[in-house]
């Protein structure tokens, strides 16, 4: 899509001004955006390895090593057919190619943290008037669909075109679930917790999340993230993507994810990092633009019930690992999270002790 047309709806109509509203300072947290970045050596975790009850062990062994330093790593044989992979990656191409008039139809409504919708520049993701006179956007589309529980699905929030679209994303969410609830089986294992106690969270009101992201080609303007630097507020999040453009912070340095064919990029977000009491990392990652590629993510979040605290488990505060964090609601953590995202600050560092 040209610039222009990506634009075309913003209430300024200087180019050189709409660009602005992109454009992060130099001088910010984000650091700059085309300063060199390593490429991150892949970790590979082979889910049929890990699920499989003789060969497990030196694989869940890597798992928790990748998960208490990275906090992200590639997960290869999850067994979700190539096929189903293209096509949900097709549909969703061929959602965001329609007429933004189109895409319109299936507009986010202001402030809608629940996670339905179309919008364009991550506008949602500003929740004062004050942040919303000073917000610098996104160079991305985004479209949300809640998928678990069922009955949270809003039917009118799935588009009819393409005509394909609601039957692969019930698939893939199926075939997604499957595969969090047993990462999450791994969790438990990794940290050595009570299951049953640590599964009050994810009861049935757990909620899983869809959000699919575009990112236009960007030419011409510099100092432009495609999404800024933040660590996801779900447990675990499980990422398709189809051109570069991811990056994870570690130690102060930005490393870029390779794209591994059919792999699905897992990261952890904060909830979990706080649960574990700091043996897990949740990653803090961006996106940046592209001048000469489009780029499509296909993202679920898997997150406790909204309405449930999260806190160190018992088990892991103890004298040699004191606890790092405070209990909060999920509710309350989202909230920061949201008033944050615009400035960079990270909301995790609000609920140390
Ligand atoms: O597009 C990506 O690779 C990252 C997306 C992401 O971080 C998000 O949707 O939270
Ligand atoms: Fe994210």
């Amino acid at each position: 899509m040209a610039k222009e047309e990506f634009l075309k709806d913003d209430e300024q109509k200087s180019e050189e001004m709409m660009g602005e509203k992109y454009i992060i300072c130099k001088d910010s947290y984000y650091q700059p955006v085309d300063k060199c970045v390593t490429y991150m050596e892949p970790t590979l975790i082979d889910y049929s390895i890990l699920t499989s009850s003789q060969e497990a062990n030196d694989e869940l062994h890597k798992f928790k090593s990748a998960l208490s330093s990275w906090g992200c790593f590639q997960l290869i044989n999850h067994g979700i057919p190539t096929k189903l992979l293209d096509e949900t990656k097709k549909v969703s191409r061929q959602f965001f190619g329609l007429p933004m008039e189109e895409k319109q139809k299936y507009a986010m409504l202001p402030n809608d943290t629940s996670g339905h919708g179309y919008q364009v520049g991550n506008v949602s993701h500003v929740t004062s008037p004050s942040s919303a006179t000073n917000k610098v956007l996104d160079w991305n589309e985004g479209f949300s669909l809640a998928l678990f529980p069922e009955h949270r699905r809003k039917p009118e929030f799935w588009p009819d075109f393409p005509p394909n679209f609601k039957d692969v994303f019930r698939e893939y969410a199926a075939r997604l679930e499957t595969i969090f609830d047993a990462l999450f089986k791994l969790v438990v294992q990794s940290l050595n917790v009570d299951e049953e106690r640590f599964a009050k969270q994810y009861d049935k009101n757990r909620e899983t999340n869809l959000r699919l992201n575009f990112y236009p080609k960007c030419e011409g303007l510099k100092q432009v993230l495609g999404l800024k630097p933040h660590a996801d507020f779900s447990t675990m999040t499980l990422l398709l993507q189809d051109e570069e453009g991811l990056q994870v912070l570690k130690d102060e340095q930005w490393f870029m994810v390779p794209v591994i064919p059919n792999a699905l990029f897992l990261n952890l977000g904060d909830p979990l990092e706080i649960m574990s009491n700091g043996i897990f990392k949740s990653a803090v990652h961006r996106v940046v633009t592209n001048t000469e590629k489009e780029r499509l993510s296909v993202v679920a979040f898997w997150d406790s019930d909204r309405n449930k605290e999260i806190g160190p488990l018992d088990e892991l505060i103890t004298e040699d690992r004191p606890q790092i964090y405070q209990r909060v609601s999920l509710k309350e953590y989202i909230y920061t999270f949201l008033n944050y995202y615009q400035s960079g600050k990270r909301p995790i560092n609000d609920f140390k002790v």
